[in-house]
């Protein structure tokens, strides 16, 4: 049983490649990086070190690798694979398109029936479908039919949290990897053509959009929100601002409050999700990861168009009658990253929020109050329980 897993790179090597190798596959990684293949076929393993409280040194084996430059080797590797994973980032993933095409015509042209299921491991809303126009457009017409019964175009949510290696945390081995000891892989589970792979930490789901709005609306954006905060307040690490109490306060608050509407939105037990709250919390505080809120929080602006995690879960709170109150002081902290005037433009323009609209008006609101005092985050925390009372009402 043979995986192809194109991309070797952090959540290549860290996270699908070692899954998929401890599942039982052996794993082909393709990369252009030529230092890691090379490395690859001469050790045929490398150590991918689990940081953190359980720490320990994992060696990945039953692998080798070819080289991306050479195509037709990888399109042969593709032809008689039995999955392909691709983790190459978003900005690559059109580019392979061409070699993926020509590996399935070569393994068409033999037959058609042989299907085959690509679990596409990168951060895009829509991956299936920002494949499958790509896919088809390429493929030679005489398979274009073949490929809605014999490709699975398949979704995952990748939750492990690989930083950046720095030449200290390699240690001298340029395949060294350290990675968090999340595991975890929720697959679409009605994307398969194919058998699942049978392993406890891959977790077939549906509907799997669940997975997705979880994972950009709880954990990227806390995460963007933890950075932001960290920013303002002068932190270099994501460990550090998380465990400022009133960042951690101001963070928890927003996540809860996406949770609530997922919960609304998917009938999933809130308690579920609090739990969940509760597991990336402390995955935040791990300072052996060395995650910095440079990384995290990088191109505020981009995090702040509609449909991604900061107003995407804003909306997605409205929509379901829930109050985006520390979501709205997740807008302003962005906003806040990105310009120190001409925010309510900015905030039409990119996020289309009206100052009119009472998001609007929290948000500009608590972006003020961050201009006036940008780390007194103690009276945030007031604005945001007078808000809650006020917009509320009383309580019986
Ligand atoms: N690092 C993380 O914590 C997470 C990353 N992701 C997503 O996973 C994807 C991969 O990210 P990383 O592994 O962090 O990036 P990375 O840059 O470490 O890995 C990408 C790899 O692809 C290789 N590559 C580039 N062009 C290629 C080509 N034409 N053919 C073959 N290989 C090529 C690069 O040499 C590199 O080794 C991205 O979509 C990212 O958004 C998702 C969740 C977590
Ligand atoms: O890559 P972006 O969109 O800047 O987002 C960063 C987020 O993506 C991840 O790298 C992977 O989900 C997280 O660690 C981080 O929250």
């Amino acid at each position: 049983m043979k995986t192809v897993m194109y991309g070797a790179g952090n959540i290549g090597r860290g996270f699908i490649g070692a899954l998929l190798s401890q599942t039982g596959y052996e794993v082909v990684f393709v990369d252009v990086n030529d230092e890691v293949v090379n490395t690859i076929n001469r050790d045929k393993t490398y150590p991918q070190e689990i940081v953190g409280e359980h720490g320990k040194t994992v060696w990945i084996q039953n692998i080798r690798a070819v080289d991306g430059k050479d195509t037709s080797s990888v399109s042969n590797e593709i032809a008689s694979a039995d999955l392909l994973a691709t983790s190459v980032g978003v900005s690559v993933l059109e580019k392979i398109v061409p070699v993926i095409c020509e590996g399935l015509t070569k393994r068409w042209d033999q037959d058609p029936d042989n299907v085959l299921d690509l679990l596409i491991c990168e951060n895009l809303m829509d991956a299936d479908k920002f494949l499958r126009e790509r896919i088809y457009k390429t493929l030679p017409a005489r398979h274009k039919e073949t490929m809605s019964q014999s490709l699975g175009l398949v979704e995952t949510s990748i939750g492990r949290m690989v930083p950046v290696m720095t030449d200290d945390m390699k240690k001298g081995d340029p395949l060294r990897i350290c990675v968090e000891e999340y595991d975890f892989l929720p697959v679409d589970r009605n994307a398969f053509k194919g058998p699942i792979p049978d392993y406890d930490k891959i977790v077939p789901y549906s509907p799997f959009s669940f997975y997705l709005e979880r994972k950009l609306y709880i954990h990227n954006m806390a995460h963007a929100f933890t950075a932001f905060l960290g920013k303002i307040k002068g932190y270099t690490y994501i460990d550090e601002s998380i465990n400022d109490i009133y960042i951690r306060k101001l963070v928890e608050g927003a996540m809860i409050e996406s949770a609530m509407m997922i919960s609304k939105k998917y009938q999933v037990e809130f308690s579920e999700l609090k739990a969940h709250i509760d597991d990336l919390l402390l995955r935040f505080q791990n300072s052996d990861l060395h995650d910095t809120v440079e990384r995290v929080g990088r191109e505020p602006l981009r995090k702040l168009k509609p449909d991604d995690r900061l107003v995407g879960a804003l909306r997605g709170c409205e929509h379901a009658g829930i109050l985006p109150v520390y979501l709205s002081f997740a807008v302003a902290c962005a906003l806040y990253n990105v310009t120190k005037d001409s925010a309510s433009e900015l905030l039409a323009e990119t996020s289309q929020i009206s100052t009119q609209e009472p998001c609007g008006k929290y948000i500009m609101g608590f972006y003020e109050q961050l201009k006036s005092a940008p780390k007194d985050f103690p009276s945030i925390l007031k604005m945001t329980d007078t808000l809650y009372s006020e917009i509320r009402g009383p309580v019986v």
